[in-house]
């Protein structure tokens, strides 16, 4: 009912190494066309943090125990009462080698050259805070995929 507020928990990681963030081009499915970080759906049974865990390395085939949480965003898309809470992680230490998959085609980009143009349209705008360490919680509702009518976006201290 929606007085238990219909929430999907979803993860999304953001690898990086000094002066880049590893990325992964979508090849099917949500999200399908765009670059971004890897993630997905949290199971039943697994906390958030071993489902940010076991999407990378299914999407990636990297492996990490130091993911620290960064973000939290919520998702709201016009006509659907489903909001997607998005946790967001990072981390610079991981091992093995970014593999496409077939859900993602990984590939490193410099900082100063994120493909935002092809990326969703929130993350020119949070980004900048995940680049510079800073923890964040943010809002964005989306008319259609490409469209952010309202938005919210706060630097915090703890998430
Ligand atoms: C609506 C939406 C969803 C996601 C998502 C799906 C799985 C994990 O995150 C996003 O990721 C980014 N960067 N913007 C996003 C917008």
């Amino acid at each position: 009912s929606r007085s238990s507020m219909m929430k999907k928990l979803l993860t999304l990681v953001l690898i990086t190494r000094p002066n880049q963030v590893l990325l992964g081009m979508k090849k099917r499915g949500f999200g399908q066309g765009r670059w971004n970080g890897f993630g997905g759906k949290v199971e039943k049974g697994e906390t958030i943090l071993e489902a940010a865990k076991r999407e990378l390395f299914e999407e990636s085939s990297l492996k990490s125990d130091d993911l620290k949480e960064i973000g939290l965003i919520d998702f709201e898309f016009v006509g659907d009462p489903q909001i997607l809470e998005v946790h967001v992680f990072t981390t610079s230490k991981f091992e093995g080698e970014p593999t496409e998959s077939s859900e993602m085609r990984p590939q490193w980009f410099n900082v100063k050259d994120i493909p935002f143009d092809t990326m969703w349209p929130d993350d020119h705008l949070w980004f900048p805070l995940f680049l510079s360490g800073t923890k964040f919680k943010g809002y964005f509702l989306f008319e259609g995929h490409d469209k952010i009518l309202k938005q919210t976006l706060d630097k915090v201290d703890s998430l």
